[in-house]
């Protein structure tokens, strides 16, 4: 089921401070220079003006379960851009497996916070999509309160069917490893989702418009919230009460 699971958690108020304008500068460009500035890839115009939460909603969940795919056609979907800390990590320090072997496993959670850490501080609607193990760090869980977080969940069956094990060195040499993994960090997953999809349920296309839909409605409950919170001031736009917004 695709329910939230900790339905009325406060995602606080959206941001003030303005997006930059992006200049208007030639696409392939614009692309160009996103791509070197740490992986945020331009995304198609945000759709039809629509009020989303500003702030990075964030993708976690197990290895393999489609938190990269899933959330850059979600940024897609919703004009917005996309970021994979993953991605960004390598960027920095080089590939993630050979990380883990030069420098060990606990380096590696120490330099992912850092990352993540970074990329939460900044402000704008955005997909962000976290590494597998990244809700093993206290202190990244503690930053998720203050965002709409998504936990795309699946199964080893189905992991075991589509991801590339070369990549994923704690699956690499024991790819039954998934499970034992899941059980271990189910309770921080739980703990930190606002909201579980099922990828080996659903087409990434059906899954990219339910995680959309969902989004959206983040953005316009935050944006309710906001405006209730002020009854005094006189806001330029009417409230549009919806229940199907939540
Ligand atoms: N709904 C889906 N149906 C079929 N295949 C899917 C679906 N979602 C993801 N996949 C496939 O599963 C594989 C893993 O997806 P992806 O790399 O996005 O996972 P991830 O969660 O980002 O993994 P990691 O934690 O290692 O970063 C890919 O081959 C992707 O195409
Ligand atoms: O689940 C994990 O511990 C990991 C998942 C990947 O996304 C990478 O962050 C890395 O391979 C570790
Ligand atoms: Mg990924």
């Amino acid at each position: 089921m695709n329910e939230p699971r900790r339905a009325g958690r406060p995602v606080g108020p959206p941001e003030t401070r303005p997006v930059p304008t992006p200049p208007s500068f030639a696409p392939a460009a614009r692309r160009e220079r996103a791509r070197s500035a740490g992986g945020v890839r331009p995304a198609r115009r945000r759709r039809g003006g629509q009020r989303l939460p500003e702030r990075a909603i964030v993708f976690v969940g197990p290895m393999a379960a489609g938190k990269t795919s899933l959330g850059k056609r979600v940024a897609r979907e919703l004009g917005i851009p996309f970021v994979d800390t993953d991605a960004q990590f390598v960027r920095k320090y080089g590939p993630i497996a050979e990380f883990f072997v030069t420098h060990g496993e606990d380096e590696f959670r120490r330099r992912e916070a850092e990352v993540i850490a970074h990329e939460l501080a900044e402000t704008g609607a955005r997909i962000v999509a976290l590494g597998g193990g990244a809700v093993i760090h206290e202190g990244t869980r503690a930053l998720l309160a203050e965002h709409p977080v998504v936990l795309l969940m699946t199964t080893q069956e189905a992991v075991l069917r589509t991801a590339n094990l070369a990549k994923r060195p704690l699956l690499r040499d024991d790819p039954s490893a998934w499970g034992r993994i899941l059980r271990e960090r189910r309770p921080l997953y739980d703990a930190v989702a606002d909201v579980t999809f099922r990828t080996d349920r659903a087409t990434k296309d059906q899954l990219t418009e339910r995680t959309s839909r969902w989004v959206a409605a983040q953005g316009r409950k935050a944006w309710r919230e906001r405006n209730r919170a002020r009854p005094h001031t006189p806001s330029s736009e009417p409230v549009k009460e919806s229940r199907s917004d939540d």
